[in-house]
């Protein structure tokens, strides 16, 4: 039989009182107003209370796929989302600012870009400061490897500019670097696989299981980007570990903090260090580490001018927080 500690449970969330732990149930699948849950006992449907209901002010209080909730069994009803350990979150509504979560209470993020046509670096960047935004541990991994033989280059180049993360490599056509994917799926810890759609995502999910848990699209014949196939997310059992396999994101809105950027550009942070002067803009100031790098070849122009974007849209997306905060709060 499944344990609470089976379905995922671990410490870091606040103590629940015998009582309360009888009830728990994790999220599977959430579909229009309905929840599919799962507990030591089994599967079942859930729905919010209406006080519950009631209580949501934004999209991000809603259960999200790896929620903990306090259900009543006898009604099927959600009464409360524990609070969560960790969370992957997008920003839906751009300039208007709407926080999702894509799944919740996860111990990795794996950030999966294809090697073949997807690879897109200021993505990455995007993807990898809401996931050290997240609490979760992000890790890259680029897929479809059978489809270009001569990546070492750019492998490196990526694990070169990310110091801090691993940078894993596998094919599911081939099997190669399954096995390092594999030795992550330990003791009942839960990874979201987030990325665009054709990726590879679902086959991924299906190979390290040994069996189809989710459907997958063909590659097309004129191109090699695959078809719309995930629509929802759904947290599945794979190897010991739990697996949410997301639909790809076309938009994928910034939700991090300027913290976090100097996590994600860590190269860019230590040099910016040592500039002569404090408070350097990077741009003719005499003594900047920045341009002297970008001057010997170190440091790529294009990975700083992305810092620079992703900066200016942080500082927007912090400025626009805080005049929320204030309006808020007047009477
Ligand atoms: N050559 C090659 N093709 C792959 C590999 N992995 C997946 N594919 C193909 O890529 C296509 C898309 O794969 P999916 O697993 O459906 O992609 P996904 O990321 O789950 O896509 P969405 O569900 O739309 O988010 C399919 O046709 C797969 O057969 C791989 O390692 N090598
Ligand atoms: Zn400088």
């Amino acid at each position: 039989m499944n344990t609470l500690l089976h379905l995922g449970w671990q410490e870091g969330h606040e103590p629940l009182s015998d009582e309360k732990k009888q009830c728990l149930a994790r999220i599977i699948t959430t579909g229009q107003n309905t929840y599919q849950g799962l507990t030591p006992a089994g599967p079942c449907h859930l729905k919010l209370t209406g006080k519950l209901s009631h209580a949501i002010s934004e999209k991000y209080d809603l259960p999200a796929v790896g929620d903990w909730v306090i259900t009543d069994p006898q009604r099927q009803v959600i009464q409360q989302i524990i609070p969560r350990r960790s969370s992957f979150v997008r920003n839906v509504a751009g300039n208007q600012d709407q926080r999702q979560v894509i799944a919740a209470n996860l111990d990795e993020i794996w950030l999966i870009m294809s090697l073949n046509h997807d690879l897109n670096l200021p993505r990455l960047n995007r993807y990898i400061l809401n996931a050290w935004d997240s609490g979760a541990l992000p890790v890259i991994v680029l897929t479809k490897a059978d489809l270009m033989p001569d990546s070492a280059e750019t492998v490196k180049a990526i694990q070169h500019e990310h110091p801090g993360i691993d940078v894993l490599t596998c094919s599911a056509k081939t099997g190669l670097g399954l096995d390092s994917l594999r030795q992550r799926l330990t003791n009942y810890r839960t990874i979201a696989l987030v990325g665009s759609s054709g990726i590879g995502k679902s086959t991924l999910i299906n190979q390290l299981a040994g069996t189809t848990l989710q459907l997958t699209g063909e590659i097309r014949l004129d191109d090699d980007r695959g078809r719309h196939t995930t629509t929802s997310r759904n947290l599945l059992a794979v190897q010991e570990a739990w697996l949410i396999d997301t639909p790809g994101m076309r938009e994928f809105g910034l939700w991090s903090t300027d913290e976090h950027l100097d996590q994600t550009f860590e190269d860019i942070a230590d040099l910016a260090r040592e500039c002569r002067f404090n408070d350097c803009r990077h741009s003719n100031e005499p003594g900047c580490a920045i341009n002297q790098a970008i001057a010997e070849g170190t440091l790529s122009s294009l990975r700083f001018k992305d810092y620079q974007k992703l900066q200016r849209e942080l500082a927007y997306l912090d400025k626009r927080q805080r005049d929320k905060q204030k309006k808020q709060k007047r009477p």
